[in-house]
């Protein structure tokens, strides 16, 4: 049988170890707190991320990143982007020599503008080929509550991704294989600034051609950026492109989204924070994207403009006015 090991046990984490216990694998998520360890193993619930959903047997929770870690064909981490590098120089040296990392996250990391796959083979110390992605229109609620969705799974091995495939794959949850793992994780940190500026659109009142424009043009940026870094252009029509990102910038799900929609109504930033309980990776990867974007000499406006709204406190209604008087151009450029 295929063991896993997950580490994170929020919501993302949560649903996607229902997944794999669902395809027939055997589940361990790490958690921090030994109160939602006692909470999964003896009430079948995560009632801090996932109240309501009774999780399958196949999945078992500990504190114990060791244990965890046992025997584990799959290693899946799943904790905010920004405490990845901390966090994995803990649980590396007790990683089996030939488990397979998983990102699940979906952001670049600050200062360093390093995408979670480069984050994990450096400090893992472990080539490439040993190194995945799972991105897509993924939202943990639905996916919990085993609504159909497909997703993509990356990895520069193509027989990895294969193996990968087929420990996730269930009759609801539908994963898909690609090699382009730059693209792939792109477009799932860069989607997240996007909801940012779309929640900010919706949060002002502003009309569907608006957020549709903004959907659109978001992802000509990302597919610029994506093509500077050697990406394919087709990864951005897919699931992890375009399908994540009609998938966030539509849902009062998403956190990015309703982050926006906060900030766009009038809400100040740490008003925004504060009413925020979970992770909202675009906050802080807006930064570093535009931070990749400038040391690839790569145009991104709309990521510019929430750079500002958020962390410089533009109003939104002076950036807009700014958007749209930048100059006139060809819509490929
Ligand atoms: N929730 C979704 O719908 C969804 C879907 C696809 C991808 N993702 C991505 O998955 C990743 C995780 O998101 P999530 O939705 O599970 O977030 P979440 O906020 O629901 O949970 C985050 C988890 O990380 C833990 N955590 C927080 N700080 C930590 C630290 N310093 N060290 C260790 N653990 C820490 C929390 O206790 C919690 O278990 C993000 O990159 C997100 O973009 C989320
Ligand atoms: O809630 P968000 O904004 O982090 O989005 C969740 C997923 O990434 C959607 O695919």
């Amino acid at each position: 049988m295929t063991r896993c090991a997950v580490f994170g046990t929020g919501s993302w984490g949560t649903a996607f170890a229902m997944v794999l216990a669902d395809a027939g694998c055997e589940v361990t998520l790490w958690a921090r707190r030994a109160a939602l360890v006692d909470a999964i193993n003896t009430g079948r619930t995560n009632p801090d991320y996932l109240p309501g959903v009774e999780l399958p047997e196949g999945v078992r929770a500990t504190t114990d990143p060791a244990e965890a870690a046992r025997g584990a064909d799959f290693t899946v981490l799943t904790v905010p982007s920004q405490t990845l590098r901390a966090n994995l120089a803990e649980w590396a040296p007790l990683l089996p020599s030939d488990t397979v990392l998983v990102s699940l996250m979906k952001g670049v990391e600050l200062g360093t503008a390093k995408r979670m796959s480069e984050v994990i083979e450096e400090v893992a110390k472990v080539p490439a080929e040993r190194v995945a992605v799972l991105t897509g229109p993924n939202l943990a609620k639905e996916v919990a509550a085993r609504q159909p969705a497909a997703a993509v799974v990356a990895c520069v091995d193509e027989d990895v991704a294969r193996r990968l495939q087929a420990a996730c794959h269930t009759p609801y949850f539908r994963p898909y294989t690609n090699t382009d793992v730059v693209g792939c994780e792109l477009g799932g940190a860069v989607k997240n600034v996007i909801a940012l500026a779309v929640g900010i659109a919706t949060g002002m009142g502003l009309g569907d051609n608006a957020k549709a424009s903004l959907i659109t043009r978001g992802l000509a940026e990302t597919t610029r950026l994506g093509l500077a870094m050697g990406a394919d252009a087709h990864t951005f029509a897919g699931l992890a492109g375009m399908g994540d990102l009609v998938a966030t910038c539509s849902s009062p799900l998403s956190r990015n989204n309703t982050f926006g929609t906060n900030l766009g109504r009038g809400m100040s930033l740490a008003e925004t924070i504060a009413v925020t309980k979970q992770t909202a990776e675009g906050v802080k990867s807006c930064e570093s994207v535009l931070d990749l974007a400038r040391r690839h000499g790569v145009d991104m406006p709309l990521t510019e403009t929430v750079v500002e709204i958020v962390h410089e406190g533009k109003p939104p209604l002076v950036a807009l006015k700014q958007l749209m008087s930048r100059s006139a151009k060809p819509e490929r450029h």
